[in-house]
């Protein structure tokens, strides 16, 4: 069935908006400022054991402040500093598996042990910790509440849903609780007063799944090479710059598969566009992974892995700049989009060096929506030390 690029749908008996045309959007963007935007409060309460009322949340004056607040963390001088902590983080992961196929064992999880490390780099460069085990254990709630949270969705705008979820709502609200608690420690035990819970790294885990597609593996594999010779095989933000088609590759692994696979957004306020009104309090779905693959917008190869759409532009080739948002729009737009390239190029420059890889026969294509877009039974690759 095609419902077409924008319809009403109800989820209970909150109305949304759902949108997959950048036109529209881009429309709407330019009517509503980053500080006039809602975040829904139909999910407020089940995403509050994970979000809290940080940045993710908060509207209004109190998002200006903290978007103050948290913005500089990510300036170019911070992310240097932070470079070095995850070229540490990355090396301990490749020793991990070095170790594990040396002990008779090829097939590693990809997925899961880079999204621990991503959880090692943030605990280390955000809370100074140092301790692998902590930081896993951490992350490992952050996976459990994060499914929690999915399976708690389907009664969402449901009246006295939560009535219905009730036992699911505690366990989010105790798994919540427990990571708060296990991060209160952490910052007591080193004396510091930053306690917000962050958004976890959510690198594109399906990029290895695209790398082993072609030849691209080995293209990477020939940069990294030629620019860390030109570098003296330092890792820095230099070095990191130079990297042009990991640029393309990430790039195209955010179209195809957004980690952020939609954005919601409530209207604090009518909305007025051509002769049309957007009644306030109606949330939009805008749903990103359905423009990342329209052909409309890209032409007839829009599902294929094709890095080089990004060799003379940014935005990939795609007919509409509000067609490709792996990281938001406007002013509301990712904070941590800087890092998360960072993170992406010093992991694949580390391991690409040490490891060819190809998929395991024990994987099962089945890419879902859990918050964020993941490979729900893991990312198992056969590696081969080089
Ligand atoms: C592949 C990785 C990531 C993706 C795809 C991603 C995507 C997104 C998206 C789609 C939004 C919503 C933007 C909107 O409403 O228009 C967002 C917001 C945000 N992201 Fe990310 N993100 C990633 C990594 C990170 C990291 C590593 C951090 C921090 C360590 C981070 C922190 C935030 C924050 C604080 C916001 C809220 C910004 C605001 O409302 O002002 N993100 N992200």
């Amino acid at each position: 069935m095609n419902a077409g690029k924008v319809f009403v749908y109800w989820l209970g008996t909150e109305p949304f908006l759902y949108i997959a045309d950048a036109d529209l959007l881009n429309k709407i963007s330019k009517e509503v400022g980053a500080k006039r935007w809602g975040k829904p409060s139909v999910f407020r309460n089940d995403r509050d054991p994970m979000f809290g009322s940080g940045l993710v949340m908060v509207e209004g004056n109190d998002w200006v402040r903290h978007r103050h607040i948290v913005a500089p963390a990510f300036n170019p001088i911070n992310l240097k500093a932070l470079a070095t902590n995850i070229v540490a983080s990355t090396n301990k992961m490749i020793q991990r598996w070095i170790f594990q196929h040396n002990s008779g064992n090829p097939v590693i999880d990809v997925e899961r042990d880079i999204v621990a490390t991503a959880g090692e780099i943030i605990a280390v460069t955000s809370l100074g910790m140092d301790d692998h085990n902590a930081a896993t254990q951490v992350f490992q709630k952050l996976r459990a509440l994060q499914i929690t949270l999915f399976n708690t969705n389907r009664y969402v705008g449901v009246p006295f849903g939560k009535y219905f979820k009730f036992f699911k709502t505690l366990e989010a609200k105790k798994l919540g609780k427990e990571i708060d608690e296990l991060l209160l420690s952490i910052i007591q035990a080193r004396m510091s007063n930053n306690s917000s819970k962050s958004k976890g790294s959510q690198q594109s885990d399906l990029l290895g799944l695209l790398l082993q597609e072609n030849d691209w593996q080995k293209q990477l594999r020939d940069e990294i090479q030629q620019v860390l010779a030109q570098h003296k095989h330092v890792i820095d933000l230099a070095m990191l710059s130079g990297l042009t088609k990991m640029k393309w590759v990430m790039n195209e692994a955010l179209r195809l598969y957004p980690p952020s696979p939609n954005v919601q957004r409530q209207a604090r306020d009518d909305i007025h566009i051509e002769g049309l009104t957007v009644p306030k309090g109606t949330n939009m779905w805008i749903d990103v992974v359905g423009m990342h693959h329209d052909k409309e917008l890209w032409g007839e190869d829009a599902n294929e892995f094709k890095p080089e759409r990004f060799m003379e532009d940014v935005n990939g080739g795609c007919k509409h700049k509000m067609g490709y948002l792996p990281f938001g729009f406007g002013g509301r737009m990712c904070v941590g989009r800087n890092l998360t390239f960072m993170e992406y190029k010093i992991v694949l420059t580390l391991v690409l060096s040490k490891f060819s890889f190809k998929l395991s026969p024990s994987y099962h294509h089945s890419p879902s929506i859990m918050l964020s877009l993941r490979p729900t039974h893991g990312l198992p690759l056969v590696l081969q030390p080089l």
